[in-house]
């Protein structure tokens, strides 16, 4: 998609570490018209597939994820939590996901009231690097009984290989912009083609 391509070399900066940084418009402050363009391109790319539920992570896939819902039939968007909370009450589907930017293990918690065998589900997302927090909601969507229809993503960071990975094993990955190199120290970004 190139309009975030181009938002990426505007206002992307790389960091040491394999970190992207794109809050001005992503994952801090957040352009609603940018995401409302978004999820109009995984409307387009996942046409014809039936999705009757949303899922994501919080805390930076919540938002993209409740704008791009209104591209599809106003689906309902779940969150999967990463604390438990009082608030949590009930059976729950539960995983542990290693976190990129956090650098800890997170516990992944979904109440089986939102998320039911018979769902068709699209898992969106802000980033995929190793893909661990897709990893952990494709296994809660497996223990749960839901099928997963397809993967939305804005940023892909291609090197790191998660994304590749899902593809081989058949996950419809759609990157919205697929991050091929970076350099921390020259600030360059290439994008796969
Ligand atoms: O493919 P992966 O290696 O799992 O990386 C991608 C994940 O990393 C970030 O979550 P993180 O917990 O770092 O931050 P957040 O709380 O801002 O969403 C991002 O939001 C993705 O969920
Ligand atoms: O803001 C972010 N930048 C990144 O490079 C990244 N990788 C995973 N999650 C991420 N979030």
């Amino acid at each position: 998609m190139k309009e975030l391509e181009e938002r990426i070399r505007e206002q992307g900066t790389v960091k040491s570490g394999d970190v992207l940084k794109v809050d001005a418009f992503l994952n801090h402050q957040c352009d609603v018209e940018l995401f409302d363009h978004m999820g109009a391109a995984w409307a387009e790319h996942f046409q014809g597939k039936t999705i009757t539920k949303i899922l994501t992570i919080e805390a930076s896939g919540i938002g993209i994820a409740c704008v791009a819902a209104r591209h599809f039939g106003n689906a309902p968007v779940v969150f999967a939590k990463k604390a438990q909370s009082i608030n949590l009450d009930g059976d729950q589907y539960t995983t542990t996901v290693y976190s990129f930017t956090k650098q800890k293990e997170f516990p992944v918690i979904v109440s089986k009231r939102y998320l039911n065998e018979g769902d068709h589900v699209l898992l969106i997302d802000d980033f995929l690097a190793n893909g661990k927090a897709l990893r952990g909601l494709i296994e809660l969507c497996h223990k749960a009984g839901a099928v997963v229809e397809g993967i939305g993503i804005a940023v892909e960071k291609g090197f790191q290989g998660g994304g590749d990975k899902l593809r081989e094993e058949g996950y419809d990955v759609d990157s919205l912009a697929i991050v091929e190199s970076m350099d921390s120290q020259t600030g360059s970004i290439t994008f796969r083609a």
